[in-house]
């Protein structure tokens, strides 16, 4: 199935850069320059592989030419399947392909220059623009590279060059190299999936009768679920199964110790309020859900979606998924469409129901599902409302907007290196389109510590309407 076509095209704009404490560099110079100085001042340096023994100098170095040896590898394996369907083109188009990787496993090694896209998608002017501004803020010498640059760039921007390599190679540009894998993840996480779609329409046979306290003690058990399902991410892994082998249901005491930032009772306070308000017709609770991984994880969150529909704790549920493949198992639409399918057609009488409802939920028209290109930019998400005015205006819809996973934690706080202290609604640099939570497992170094009830604790937590469960 031929790639989703990015769904809404940003305009492109080109948000001040900041170089680190005090310095910045901005593209566009004019008025107000002392007043973004003293913004500036206040946002931490990148992460970035230039910090020799970092996990950021690991992951470039290591784990990032491993998922590259690893695409390389799955085209190897598919050149049959490329010949069946395409011919001679077909074998063809893997080989350039595969020689596209190899240069680019090449750069990534020996710390070239970044270069500019060439393909012609509608992002392709907003990636070779934030190529330029990067130009602007390199360690000083004009040349962003793959150890030089912020890590948080060079990651995404590897992403998009695999993207490139198959969009060049027509008829193998619909080819997702990360589709098996996905695949994979999602069968060895039978079980789980069959434990957590059984309890959940357990649970929906009497949530009528669920008083206020049973209600939350559901809600946080499905948080937490969808917490721990954050774990099945395979760009972790480096494409290395990492599924969800048994039901997370029954060790969710156990994992209550390594929750770090735990403010989900203030979530419930917001839901149940806006609930509550939810009187008449025309009131909306909206929920919008940033997604993350395929497999197991969004699961966890379809499941977690159904609960807040179910209990009219949301009367409308928004979907957030990736455009293109990206880092190794994030979900696109076909991996929602897929899921949604094979769930219909399992041997097995809940999660066929399930898949049922949730594809009914779709046709109804209180699950939406939406995939802006955005999310697969390089750009913290304190730039959205430069860059994506039009996704920003839609999350200021939201009741609360739930991002999952990682990636998204180091967007919202731009993968900076922030001091433990600083508190997370100051690390979100005035991103605020509306209430927002981050759920999600700790994967990389960026994460604050902030002080709650006198004492020190990791993570986040935040005037009424930033939350984080880490
Ligand atoms: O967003 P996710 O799926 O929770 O995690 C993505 C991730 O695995 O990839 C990067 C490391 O390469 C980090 O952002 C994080 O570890
Ligand atoms: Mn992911």
């Amino acid at each position: 199935m031929r790639q989703a076509r990015p769904s809404a095209r940003p305009r492109l704009c080109l948000p001040t850069v900041r170089r680190g404490r005090g310095d910045y560099v901005t593209s566009g110079r004019g008025a107000g320059a002392v007043r973004r100085k003293k913004m500036a001042a206040s946002v931490a340096v990148s992460l970035s592989g230039r910090f020799k023994g970092s996990f950021a100098y690991f992951t470039i170095k290591d784990r990032l030419p491993q998922i590259l040896t690893r695409v390389i590898d799955t085209l190897h394996r598919h050149k049959n399947e490329f010949f069946e369907k395409h011919g001679e083109k077909g074998v063809e188009a893997e080989k350039r392909a595969i020689s596209f990787l190899s240069k680019l496993r090449n750069e990534l090694q020996t710390d070239k220059p970044m270069i500019p896209l060439s393909d012609e998608l509608p992002d392709t002017p907003i990636w070779n623009q934030y190529l330029e501004y990067q130009r602007n803020v390199s360690n000083g010498n004009g040349q962003p590279s793959w150890f030089q640059s912020p890590w948080l760039y060079v990651e995404c921007y590897m992403y998009r060059r695999i993207h490139e390599a198959l969009i060049h190679n027509p008829p193998i540009d619909d080819f997702d190299p990360f589709m098996e894998a996905k695949i994979q993840s999602f069968f060895e996480s039978q079980q789980a999936i069959i434990a957590i779609c059984t309890y959940l329409q357990e649970l929906l046979k009497n949530i009528q009768d669920l008083n206020e306290n049973q209600l939350k003690e559901e809600f946080f058990k499905l948080l937490q679920v969808s917490l721990w399902g954050n774990r099945c991410d395979l760009s972790i892994s480096a494409g290395e199964d990492n599924s969800q082998k048994s039901s997370l249901l029954q060790s969710l005491n156990d994992f209550k110790s390594f929750i770090l930032v735990d403010d989900m009772e203030n979530l419930w306070s917001l839901l149940l309020n806006s609930k509550k308000r939810t009187t008449t017709k025309e009131s909306i609770t909206r929920v919008d859900i940033i997604l993350d991984n395929a497999g197991f994880e969004l699961i966890t969150d379809l499941v977690l979606a159904n609960f807040l529909s179910s209990s009219k704790l949301a009367t409308e549920v928004h979907f957030h998924g990736k455009c293109i493949p990206w880092f190794v198992s994030d979900t696109t639409k076909h991996d929602f469409n897929w899921t949604l399918k094979q769930l219909q057609s399992a041997n097995h009488m809940w999660m066929s129901r399930c898949g049922m409802n949730w594809e009914g939920n779709l046709k109804k028209g209180v699950w939406f599902y939406h995939d802006h290109m955005f999310w697969t930019l390089p750009h913290e998400f304190s730039s959205m409302g430069q860059v994506a005015p039009d996704l920003y205006a839609e999350l200021q819809k939201s009741s609360v907007i739930i991002f999952k996973g990682d990636l998204n934690y180091r967007k919202l706080t731009g993968d900076r290196k922030w001091e433990f202290t600083v508190p997370f609604h100051q690390a979100l640099n005035k991103f605020h389109p509306a209430p927002l939570c981050s759920i999600r497992t700790l994967k990389a170094e960026i994460q604050n510590i902030c002080r709650r009830s006198q004492r020190y604790e990791y993570g986040f937590s935040c005037p009424q309407k930033f939350f984080v469960i880490q």
